[in-house]
């Protein structure tokens, strides 16, 4: 056996790309396992690498990390990964901040474009073969409320403002001197009457657990979409069907939905004006590569002693700004 400390990788079935785990490899006893049998692979390891971020068998298998003091996940969300005992320990948590926040920023412009152009009726038409003559909205000069202030908020901020688009941040913490934001309030039942979009890109909290609910969809304009790439469970699904039903909003784009995978036959699937995805806003080809190399680029600073890259706040369930 080599010497050295033992990391675990907690995978779905796919392992992630030995040469880029190499690294790793050279200097550690690395230990593949799937949720079956993740317990005895947790056993004795001195770091943790949640490769599927995805992953419920954590709580159960933690009786058996008795000398952990590294967990990396393989996301930029903690949210299904951190649980009461993993918070109140001295494992330090680290998350894959930074991979996914041009990808996602793409595909909130790729959306917002998609609406004000109506680009899924004129494939409708097309598919008809129907010339139908028609005007669009222009996106320069909409204003954007953008939900959630990390590094994925950020890249939305820059690439819609490149565009022209007006934007606004909404976080924790108000200032009029954002660089990327320019002003970020706190209170969104107080900013939503004057957006015309709407992103959420918040971590999934206690504070930002249905926050999208009944009450605030009240408070959007009747011609505003919502766009959501954050997490399903900010949203009430059922209070956001009565709004679009309702004509409270004008449509919807979601990556992310509560339950997920969406249902077949969940209202959603057929509402028009709702452009749904299945939770791959950032999944741009070689994306699994960079959450290996992000990986073991941590793992360097850890074995050679150096702070770590993107520690988690586990209180905050994010890392702070
Ligand atoms: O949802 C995906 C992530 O959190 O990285």
């Amino acid at each position: 056996m080599k010497e050295g400390p033992i990391v675990t990788v907690l995978h779905d079935g796919t392992r992630p790309d030995a040469q880029l785990m190499r690294p790793v490899r050279e200097r550690a006893e690395v230990r593949y396992t799937a949720a079956d049998g993740f317990a005895e692979a947790l056993r004795g390891a001195d770091a943790l690498f949640v490769y599927d971020f995805q992953t419920t068998a954590l709580p159960g298998a933690w009786p058996a990390a008795d000398r952990l003091s590294w967990l990396h996940v393989g996301a930029t969300g903690v949210d299904t990964v951190l649980f009461d005992e993993l918070v109140a320990s001295d494992v330090t948590v680290t998350n894959t901040r930074g991979v996914f926040d041009t990808p996602i920023a793409e595909y909130v412009l790729a959306q917002i474009l998609s609406f004000a152009k109506d680009l899924p009726e004129s494939q409708r038409l097309q598919r008809d073969h129907r010339w139908c003559h028609r005007e669009s909205e222009r996106i320069a000069g909409a204003s954007v409320l953008i939900v959630g202030t990390g590094s994925i908020g950020r890249a939305i901020a820059r690439l819609l403002r490149a565009v022209g688009m007006r934007v606004r941040g909404l976080g924790r913490r108000p200032r009029t001197d954002d660089p990327d934001f320019g002003t970020v309030g706190t209170d969104l039942h107080a900013e939503l009457p004057d957006a015309d979009y709407v992103v959420a890109v918040t971590p999934l909290t206690a504070h930002t657990r249905n926050m999208f609910d009944a009450r605030a969809f009240t408070a959007f304009k009747p011609h505003a979409r919502f766009i959501n790439v954050g997490r399903g469970e900010s949203v009430v699904t059922d209070d956001l069907v009565a709004a679009l039903r309702a004509g409270a909003l004008a449509g919807a784009a979601l990556d992310v939905v509560d339950p997920e995978p969406l249902p077949p036959g969940h209202a959603l699937w057929d509402l028009p004006n709702v452009h749904l995805t299945p939770h791959n806003s950032g999944d741009f080809v070689g994306w699994r590569r960079e959450i290996v190399a992000a990986f073991a680029d941590n793992f360097r600073k850890w074995i050679d002693g150096r702070p770590l890259d993107n520690v988690v706040d586990k209180r905050l369930g994010y890392v702070p700004a």
